[in-house]
């Protein structure tokens, strides 16, 4: 008769599976809560305690660590000598695991879980049965999840429990026991940057392709993420994300973040189109549209308030990928989901994310950095040039500072009354990108403000600038030739303030 051996913190559906092994003729022993559960529904099973002959101690510290289990889990069948030596201690061998694990992630979610209650959800002897099954897959089959018994079940019946299907399941186990560590490990951890990163995520979702057909591509999340994010927004209409529309929605999420009036972001590759802030979103909508009507076509819109009829009416004249926002009317929803392409996303934005790691491939690794949460504080800032900003020049600087964090370095953003004019990404010159955002804003570059990402290496930027009408200008300063800057400010009547704090997004 073979022997499973059932532990399991989870009991979803345990009573049917341990029934049904028994009938496909196992011998069922389990640990205390499991085993009253299976008896309770009329399971017979024999209690560990009865082959190892000790209690659980410890206050369950102490329930399945012994050799009369972990010999008949771990001993080689092919090897003559482990199997004298199980006969030797009358010990049995254990053909199956099925266990689960204290749920120590869920107590980490808790927020009034104590240091005390989360050590004690470390669960030691479930992983320990669950490796030694799992590297003796030769002969033992893990379970740790309850989805999968019913294909167990299957298995067994067709003959089919094989090597390969023990196999899947072990990595199973072993991703499931890494991940777990892993967590412990982040929960213990509190260096930023430990001699070994270890990071784990849950799959979302598998995705049609990557950034190009030909690559293949998924969707996974932290186990853990309570701020605003994509992993936790509720699509109420449309296809699967892709993956660029989740790396230009994420982005979209991170720009509107930094608003907290009523805002529109439009996003195409990673870059802002048009950034609007207004008395309400129907005219912020209205801003962000204006500032470049040409990219927000086919574009993802984000906004930090609720959609309502009248916007979703002008987001529906034209064809945008994404709308994310907290919420929308039903009306808007009524509106909006009449068109069979667009993607509405609802998106919990209470929350913003602080203190999280970017990570990058490189060859052969990863580049990892605190996220750019930097902002800038009254105190810091410099006004080094004769002529002084406006009351009203300094909201509009306030408000392009804000934008051009979010542009890909080389960046400059032209902007007026909460209104992105202008937005020169990613060029290998500062100059380049402002040439770019002074073409895009036209006649409505007088009077505007600028913004750069990084100081100006030349004062050519600021002339560029006051030639098409730039009136301000924020920048970070800290370049060798800051005076070269600051003397073409003060031949152009140009105010300049510096913020200290660099924004470079590569
Ligand atoms: N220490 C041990 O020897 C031990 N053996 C099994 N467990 C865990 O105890 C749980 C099941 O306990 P019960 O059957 O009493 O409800 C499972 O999550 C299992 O992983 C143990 N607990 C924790 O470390």
């Amino acid at each position: 008769m073979k022997r499973v051996l059932i532990s399991v913190y989870d009991k979803r559906y345990v009573e049917s599976f341990a029934s049904e092994l028994a009938g496909l003729g196992y011998e069922i022993v389990s640990t205390g809560g499991t085993l009253k559960k299976l008896r309770d529904a009329g399971v017979d099973a024999t209690a560990a305690e009865d082959l190892t002959g000790f209690a659980e101690m410890l206050d369950g510290r102490v329930k399945t660590l012994h050799p009369a289990l972990h010999g008949g889990i771990l001993a080689d069948r092919g090897k003559d000598v482990h199997l004298r030596q199980l006969a030797d201690n009358d010990i049995k061998p254990v053909d199956m695991v099925v266990v689960n694990l204290y749920p120590f992630k869920q107590t980490l979610d808790q927020p009034s879980a104590t240091e005390e209650t989360i050590i004690e959800n470390i669960d030691i002897g479930g992983p320990a049965m669950l490796r030694a099954a799992a590297k003796n897959m030769n002969d033992v089959t893990a379970v740790v999840d309850p989805d999968d018994y019913e294909d167990v079940l299957d298995a067994i019946r067709n003959n089919a429990l094989d090597r390969s299907k023990r196999k899947a399941l072990a990595a199973k186990v072993f991703r499931h026991t890494a991940q777990y560590d892993a967590l412990i490990a982040g929960y213990m951890t509190e260096e930023a940057f430990p001699e070994n990163y270890t990071v784990t995520y849950e799959k979302v979702q598998s995705l049609r392709y990557g950034e190009n057909p030909h690559q293949q591509a998924a969707f996974y999340k932290k186990p853990q993420q309570t701020a605003m994010s994509l992993t936790s927004a509720s699509q109420l209409h449309g296809k699967q994300l892709s993956y660029n529309n989740i790396q230009d929605a994420n982005a979209a999420l991170a720009m509107i973040a930094e608003y907290d009036y009523p805002t529109v972001v439009a996003v195409k590759h990673m870059n802002p189109s048009g950034i609007g802030e207004a008395a309400d979103l129907n005219d912020a909508f209205a801003k962000a549209y204006d500032s470049d009507p040409v990219s927000i076509f086919g574009g993802i819109v984000a906004c930090n308030r609720t959609v309502d009829k009248d916007v979703a009416k002008k987001m529906g004249e034209i064809f945008l990928e994404i709308v994310m926002a907290p919420q929308f009317t039903e009306d808007a929803i009524a509106i909006l989901t009449e068109k069979k392409n667009i993607r509405l996303l609802k998106v919990d934005m209470q929350q913003t994310e602080t203190g999280s790691h970017e990570l990058t491939a490189v060859h052969g690794g990863v580049l990892i950095q605190s996220g750019d949460d930097g902002s800038i504080s009254d105190k810091q800032l410099d006004y080094p040039t004769e002529k002084q900003p406006t009351e009203a020049q300094m909201t509009d600087l306030a408000f392009a500072w804000k934008a051009v964090k979010h542009v890909k370095s080389n960046a400059i953003v032209l902007a007026k009354e909460k209104q992105t004019l202008g937005v020169g990404a990613g060029q290998m010159n500062r100059v380049g990108a402002a040439e770019i955002a002074v073409t895009q804003a036209g006649d409505k570059a007088k009077g505007s403000v600028l913004a750069s990402d990084a100081f100006f290496p030349m004062p050519d930027t600021v002339e560029a600038a006051a030639k098409a009408g730039v009136t301000a200008i924020i920048q970070p300063g800290g370049s060798k030739r800051d005076q070269d800057s600051i003397d073409m400010c003060n031949q152009y009547g140009i105010a300049m303030v510096f913020t200290s704090m660099r924004h470079f997004k590569h």
